[in-house]
Formats: structure tokens, C-alpha cells, sequence
């Protein structure tokens, strides 16, 4: 795993190239996005940490799951087929998913975009890769005990149809058998900070905030 230090000084270099470009006159279109992937397992907290990290940082959210969710309630021709992955805590096939995620960072018009919940396989991640030309700059990973993400699951109360002990349980097989591997990929290429998501929202917060921190204060200066 890279040190948190030498991460952070890519990222600032690298905020430098965007803005850079940006002084040029380049469209937001011609800048590269910077991309943190956020993985975790179900009820890690994924998605709450990361709209506290969109709204003190200014990125943008993209959930996988709430894009597939919103592709599913649709009349699409995918909509049952997404449902019945959900409903048993499978993965739906990548390029379905990474279709939606291309599009949605397309419409972001944001530089700087968090993908929550994706990748979920080694093939939801080569694909990606594959289809956008794309690594992520970054990723976090939430790693918390599965009493602890059976227990906040169970407690959502977002009607989910997945958020069921059944289904949990898949979900949590899953999560060993096929999203571990993604964040064992990408630490063996320095990218993975992992947070401890055990502890208030707030404590895991502040765990997380210095990783943005410094990449905030480049974007505002332009240094
Ligand atoms: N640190 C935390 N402590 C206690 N509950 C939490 C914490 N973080 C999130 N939650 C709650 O646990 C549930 C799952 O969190 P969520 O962010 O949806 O996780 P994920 O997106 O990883 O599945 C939600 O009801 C959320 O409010
Ligand atoms: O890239 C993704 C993201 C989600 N899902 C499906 O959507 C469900 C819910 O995902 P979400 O990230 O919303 O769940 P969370 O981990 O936040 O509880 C997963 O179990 C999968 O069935 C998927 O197939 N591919
Ligand atoms: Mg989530």
C-alpha cells in the first residue's frame, strides 16, 4: 500500500495538470476527471460517507447501485433483469453498469467524481477500465466487521428489496468471494486507503477527510 503521504502528493500534482488544462481554455469534456473508487461491503457506509465527501468537497456522487435501482424502476428492457440481481445480491453484468456510470459522469460535468459501490468483480473492473481507457486515482476502502454491516443493512429502512437477512447473507459471500479481490488488486498498486468503518459517522469522517483535504486546497489555490 502506498504511504498516505506520497498519495497525496500525486493528487496535488495532478490537480495541477487539471488545472493547468483548464487555463488553457479546455472543456470540461477534454479535462480527465480525477476518480476515487469507494468500495466496502454492504452497510459499510459507503454511501453516507460519501455524501459528506461530496458535500464538504464539492464532487460529484455517482452510487452504481442507485443507478441501477433508478434503471430498474424504469420500463428499460434490463428493469427485471436488474431486479432479480438485487434481489439475490448478484452482480449485474458490467457493461450494463459501466454504461450507466459513463453516462452519468458525462452528464456530471464534474472533475472530480466518487463511484460508490463499483467495481464489484475483476470484471466489473477490467471492463471499466477497458471502456473508459481509465484507472481510478484513488480508492477508499471501508473495511468494518460483518456483525456490524448485517446490523446497519437490517436497520436502513430505505425499502430495499435486497436489505433482508436472506439476501444479506449473499450479499456478504459475494463481497468476499468477488469485491475483495478488486481491493487487493489495487493495493498491490498503491491506490487503497483503508478506513477503519467501525465508530461514529462523524469519527469515520475524519478518517476520511484528510485524503480530500489536500486536494482541496490545490483545486482552490491552482498551485
Ligand atoms: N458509522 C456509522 N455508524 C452507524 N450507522 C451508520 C454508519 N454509517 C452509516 N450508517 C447507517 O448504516 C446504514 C448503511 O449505510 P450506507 O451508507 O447505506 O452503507 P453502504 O452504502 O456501504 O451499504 C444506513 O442506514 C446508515 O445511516
Ligand atoms: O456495480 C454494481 C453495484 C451494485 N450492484 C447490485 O446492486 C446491489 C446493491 O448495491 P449498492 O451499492 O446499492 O449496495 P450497498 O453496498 O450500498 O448496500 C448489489 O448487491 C448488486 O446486486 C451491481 O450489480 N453492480
Ligand atoms: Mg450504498
Amino acid at each position: 500500500m502506498m504511504q498516505t503521504h506520497s498519495r497525496l502528493m500525486f493528487v496535488e500534482l495532478f490537480v495541477t495538470e487539471v488545472m493547468k488544462l483548464a487555463e488553457k481554455g479546455a472543456s470540461s469534456s477534454q479535462i480527465i476527471p480525477f476518480i476515487t473508487f469507494v468500495l466496502g461491503g454492504p452497510g459499510s457506509g459507503k454511501g453516507t460517507q460519501c455524501a459528506k465527501i461530496a458535500d464538504t468537497f464539492g464532487f460529484a456522487h455517482l452510487s452504481a447501485g442507485d443507478l441501477l435501482r433508478k434503471e430498474m424502476s424504469s420500463d428499460s428492457v434490463n428493469g427485471a433483469m436488474i431486479r432479480d440481481a438485487i434481489k439475490e445480491g448478484k452482480i449485474v453484468p458490467s457493461k450494463v453498469t459501466v454504461s450507466l456510470l459513463c453516462e452519468a459522469i458525462e452528464l456530471s460535468k464534474n472533475h472530480k467524481i466518487l463511484i460508490d459501490g463499483f467495481p464489484r468483480s475483476d470484471e466489473n473492473r477490467i471492463s471499466f477500465e477497458r471502456i473508459t481507457g481509465r484507472e481510478p486515482d484513488m480508492v477508499i476502502f471501508f473495511d468494518c466487521p460483518e456483525e456490524e454491516m448485517v446490523k446497519r443493512v437490517l436497520s436502513r429502512n430505505q425499502g430495499r428489496i435486497d436489505d433482508n437477512i436472506e439476501t444479506v447473507k449473499k450479499r456478504l459471500k459475494v463481497f468476499s468471494k468477488l469485491n475483495l479481490p478488486v481491493v487487493n488488486y489495487y493495493s498491490g498498486r498503491g491506490k487503497v486507503h483503508k478506513i477503519n468503518g467501525v465508530g461514529t459517522i462523524e469519527e469515520v469522517f475524519e478518517k476520511v477527510r484528510p485524503l480530500f483535504a489536500s486536494l482541496s486546497r490545490s483545486l482552490q489555490d491552482g498551485s
